[in-house]
């Protein structure tokens, strides 16, 4: 769906792209990285809008120096600012979208009701959108962008500026895009945690370099980590910690860190898991001390933890810094209260 070859990018003042060489399929593909990564600069080049310095990018098999205008017919864009007329209502602005793409009258306004029916606008779809919340306001900008019914998407931060509620609804609206309509997407965030739900792909850039990219599952594969929650009895009144000791003396290798359970329950164990016979172990060693299994689970990596440990393999293979100190996994310095609860809860 896209591809780029050493692509770059110069201001006078700062290399927004450096040398990016990636190939995206279809699905849905986040591209992260902080503020000033370079993720709008890509998408610009890559809609013919903004020519680049060096290299060369294809979209739909498009060169994107040649062939601007068919890519914008064929390609629908979100923009990451307000662009929204506040006097207008946002069937009249999508119908006007709709109609500068070239559909006719008719089909602009029944394309626009299904559109706005399927971004969930309903009566307020007729009211000027200077009253709007940055929920709704991202939700018209979403329609407008998939009211042409395009091959393929480009999303510049639509969770922006969204409550955590609203991020959780606009990244299952983005999935969907996808699995319903198959509509291709290519969604920008500064927030890895949050993609990695929604996304089959992801590519991350910091300092207009490539970092990493890979599909979704390749950076989430299952870990050797086992998660055991117990319950308490009378012979073992915290029944976390006599699992710990017993584990322990079997030889099996059992994290300090424990992580709440449910509450009022104990703690979970994480317990190294060299193989099959360790969940013998662990289950026989439960039932050994007369304690109730709540669960036993394998847990798998969030793609943030990934880069934490494995700062050192990230750095080898783009020779750019780990993702921890591309601010992509905690939040970036200043970032507003929703940001920080949203990775949080993406974790
Ligand atoms: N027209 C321009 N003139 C000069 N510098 C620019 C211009 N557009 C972008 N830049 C610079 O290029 C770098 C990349 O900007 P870009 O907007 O692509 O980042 P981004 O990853 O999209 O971040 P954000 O989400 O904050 O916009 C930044 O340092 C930015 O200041």
């Amino acid at each position: 769906m896209i591809a780029t070859e050493s692509l770059s990018k110069r201001f006078p003042k700062v290399t927004a792209l450096d040398r990016l060489s990636v190939d995206i399929g279809p699905g849905v593909t986040g591209l992260v990285g902080a503020n000033g990564a370079g993720k709008s600069t890509m998408i610009k080049i890559l809609l013919g809008l903004s020519p680049a310095t060096e290299g060369r990018a294809e979209v739909l098999g498009l060169d994107v120096a040649a062939n601007g205008s068919e890519i914008r017919e064929r390609v629908g864009y979100m923009p990451e600012h307000d662009c929204l007329p506040p006097d207008v209502s946002a069937t009249e602005f999508v119908v006007h979208m709709a109609r500068m793409s070239g559909l006719p009258p008719t089909a602009a306004r029944e394309r626009t009701a299904d559109t706005l029916r399927h971004v969930g606008l309903y009566e307020e779809r007729y009211r000027p959108m200077g009253g709007y919340s940055t929920g709704m306001k991202q939700r018209v900008k979403l329609a407008q962008a998939l009211v042409h019914d395009p091959e393929l998407v480009f999303l510049d931060e639509p969770t922006n500026g969204l409550d955590p509620v609203g991020r959780d609804e606009m990244l299952a609206l983005i999935r969907r895009v996808y699995t319903d309509f198959g509509i291709s997407v290519l969604v920008t965030s500064h927030l890895l945690g949050e993609l990695e739900r929604t996304c089959d792909h992801v590519v991350i850039i910091d300092g207009g370099k490539l970092l990493r990219s890979s599909s979704t599952s390749d950076f989430t594969q299952t870990m050797g980590t086992l998660a055991v929650e117990v319950t308490d009895t009378d012979a073992h009144p915290d029944g976390t910690a006599a699992l710990r000791e017993r584990l322990a003396e079997a030889g099996v290798s059992v994290h300090a860190r424990e992580e709440d359970g449910l509450p009022g329950a104990g703690h979970i164990l994480l317990v190294e898991a060299t193989g099959e016979e360790t969940y013998d172990v662990v289950r026989d060693t439960v039932a050994g001390l007369g304690l109730g299994l709540v669960r036993m689970e394998q847990r798998r990596h969030h793609i943030a933890e990934v880069f934490r440990t494995d700062s050192a393999e990230a750095t080898d293979v783009a020779g750019a810094p780990d993702a921890s100190s591309a601010g992509i996994t905690d939040p970036p310095s200043g970032p507003a209260a929703a940001d920080q609860a949203a990775e949080a809860s993406a974790r």
